[in-house]
């Protein structure tokens, strides 16, 4: 992969995390090889810890934007998971490749001279996902469990039905780590809930909002609502904000973390 260019990249592995429902389309993981395989994301540029991601087109089709979320350490690939939206332009041709098929992929993203700012030294961070909107958390939470101002971050994971939590089945385990806590509402069960307001502030209520940092992620118009809900609450810091960059890029804590 060649930094900002469209590279073609070949499938090297394929696994279903959930084959689809009546109300949700199927997840499926992809992993990459780079074709440098001495290379890794992180070799290449690619501070996952602030949320840079990849795009990814076919000939005469859009470019769409997917978070990795295999480690950027990984030598040689790595990992994406998309929802496979029917009649869509591009996740329905990753989800149809077969292994040894390319995909033209551009990255990283966002450009590092418009790069995102980590708000430093806040103590809690306050995340809600929204579907396999959970992809752009797991660089997002590894990063800021290096941190060592972080003391807690609390996930709300907002799905349909409860066979969808099979999206996570193969993402990054945090039930050991105390400062982890892990919420989830199911919209489509018998006892549906949303997220609103009132969700998040029963939440996220534990904790104290000048010192708590929100990040929400998921489709925009939910994501847009959704700080909506915290702002009315008192939060005013986010965890990533776009910014142009003056100086030098700060890194992430996973960035850090990677020895040169
Ligand atoms: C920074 C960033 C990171 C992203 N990371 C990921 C990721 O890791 N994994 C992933 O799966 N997606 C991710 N997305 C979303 C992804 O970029 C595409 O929007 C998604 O794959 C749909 O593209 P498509 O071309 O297949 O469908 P499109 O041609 O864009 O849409 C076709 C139809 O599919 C349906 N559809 C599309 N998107 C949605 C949606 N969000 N919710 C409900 N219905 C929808 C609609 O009916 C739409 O009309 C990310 C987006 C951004 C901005």
């Amino acid at each position: 992969m060649h930094v900002f260019k469209p590279t073609a990249v070949a499938l090297k592995e394929k696994l279903e995390l959930f084959p689809g429902s009546a109300v949700s389309p199927a997840v499926v993981k992809l992993t990459f090889a780079l074709p440098d395989p001495a290379s890794s994301l992180h070799s290449l540029g690619f501070d996952l810890g602030l949320g840079d991601f990849v795009r990814f087109r076919f000939p005469g089709t859009r470019a769409r934007a997917y978070s990795p979320t295999s480690h950027p350490s990984e030598v040689g690939s790595f990992t994406i998971v998309i929802r496979v939206y029917p009649g869509g332009a591009v996740s329905p041709k990753l989800a149809a490749l077969n292994l040894s098929d390319t995909a033209e992929v551009t990255g990283p993203l966002p450009v590092p001279w418009l790069t995102r700012k980590r708000y430093h030294g806040v103590k809690h961070i306050a995340a809600v996902a929204f579907g396999v909107g959970i992809t752009a958390l797991v660089s997002l939470l590894r990063s800021e469990l290096l941190s060592d101002t972080t003391e807690t971050i609390t996930v709300l994971w907002c799905l349909r039905k409860k066979d969808e939590q099979a999206i996570g089945s193969d993402l990054d385990d945090y039930s050991a780590d105390k400062r982890v806590m892990f919420e989830y509402v199911f919209s489509r069960e018998t006892d549906g809930k949303r997220a609103d307001a009132e969700l998040i502030s029963t939440t996220f209520g534990h904790l104290n909002a000048k010192e708590t940092a929100v990040v929400c992620v998921g489709a925009k118009a939910s994501e847009r609502e959704c700080y909506l809900w915290f702002t009315s609450l008192g939060y005013k810091q986010r965890l990533l904000k776009m910014g142009i960059r003056f100086g030098g890029r700060t890194k992430s804590p996973l960035w850090t973390s990677i020895p040169k």
